[in-house]
């Protein structure tokens, strides 16, 4: 196993690092260190959705069919986790246009507190209250969000509720709510979050996520900050004090998928973002 060679000692502190996000402001601006505003944010959407169709095309058909199908959902309902999630912008502008249930996980209070009432106004109204892509599904109950506070740490996907806080469930209501919550992911999505955990933990988290996969189309996207490799091609970390996270090269993402057991299926730059920033990838799974 290679060593992952890190530019200074220091790992990440849970507590800093959630102390960091509360200073930040509820909205796209605050979890986008600034770049909410400009074309940032759809660019990443469109990435993001693009990646998830090439894996799953058929997504496109639970979405057409929920539509034709309306008031009766169809049976099998596909369904995504978005942990780490800020104020919900994976969830909106991502997995609600392609999926038909999410929970969401966030530990930050007035992040998920955001999420929740941007989420709840769109039940409401007919049109967004904001720039923001509607929460599509939302107002004729035909999709849901579950809120749960928590953090990475904790989070088991297999059992989603132990350990979290639950602040409740919004749009479609299944007959068996926690079943329903307890039987497995189509899809677990972490974006931009899991430089809050050290290796090992980050190796723990991954195993806990294969494990409430729910079948063999199944995967766990990780859309994240590079930095370069070694110079030798080997793992690298650099460690940001202001947050308290972590910065990982592609080989040191690669080795810690190896520690948990995965499989790469697929890997894609996130292109068009604004120059200066880190690289983003995006890698699939299972
Ligand atoms: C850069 S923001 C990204 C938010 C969201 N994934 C997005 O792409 O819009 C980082 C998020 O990670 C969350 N976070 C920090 N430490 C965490 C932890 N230990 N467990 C779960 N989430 C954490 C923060 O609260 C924040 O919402």
């Amino acid at each position: 196993m290679a060593a992952i060679q890190q530019q200074n000692e220091a790992q990440p502190d849970l507590e800093h690092g959630i102390d960091y996000w509360n200073q930040q402001s509820a909205d796209y601006n605050g979890v986008l260190g600034g770049f909410g505003n400009g074309s940032l944010p759809r660019v990443d959407a469109l990435g993001s959705r693009q990646f998830l169709l090439y894996l799953r095309p058929d997504l496109c058909q639970v979405e057409s069919a929920l539509r034709l199908l309306k008031p009766t959902p169809p049976s099998h309902r596909i369904r995504a986790v978005d942990v780490g999630a800020g104020v919900g912008r994976v969830t909106s502008d991502v997995l609600l246009n392609l999926v038909s249930d999410i929970v969401l996980l966030e530990p930050v209070g007035i992040f998920i507190q955001e999420g929740f009432k941007r989420c709840s106004a769109s039940q409401e109204q007919d049109e967004p209250t904001s720039s923001f892509v509607p929460w599509k599904g939302m107002k004729n109950k035909t999709k849901s969000v579950n809120f749960i506070q928590g953090t990475l740490q904790d989070f088991d996907p297999s059992h989603p509720q132990e350990r979290t806080k639950p602040l409740g469930r919004i749009g479609f209501i299944p007959d068996h709510v926690n079943d329903d919550l307890e039987s497995g992911f189509d899809i677990v999505w972490c974006q931009w979050c899991l430089g809050h955990l050290s290796d090992p933990d980050l190796v723990a988290f991954f195993k806990r996520c294969k494990n409430a996969l729910r079948d063999s189309k199944s995967f766990i996207i990780v859309k994240e900050n590079l930095c370069s490799n070694a110079d030798d091609g080997g793992p690298l970390t650099v460690f940001d004090p202001d947050d308290s996270s972590v910065t990982r090269s592609d080989s040191a993402w690669k080795e810690v998928f190896k520690q948990a057991g995965l499989t790469l299926l697929h890997q894609k730059v996130q292109l068009g973002f604004p120059i200066g920033l880190f690289e983003v990838k995006m890698y699939a799974l299972r």
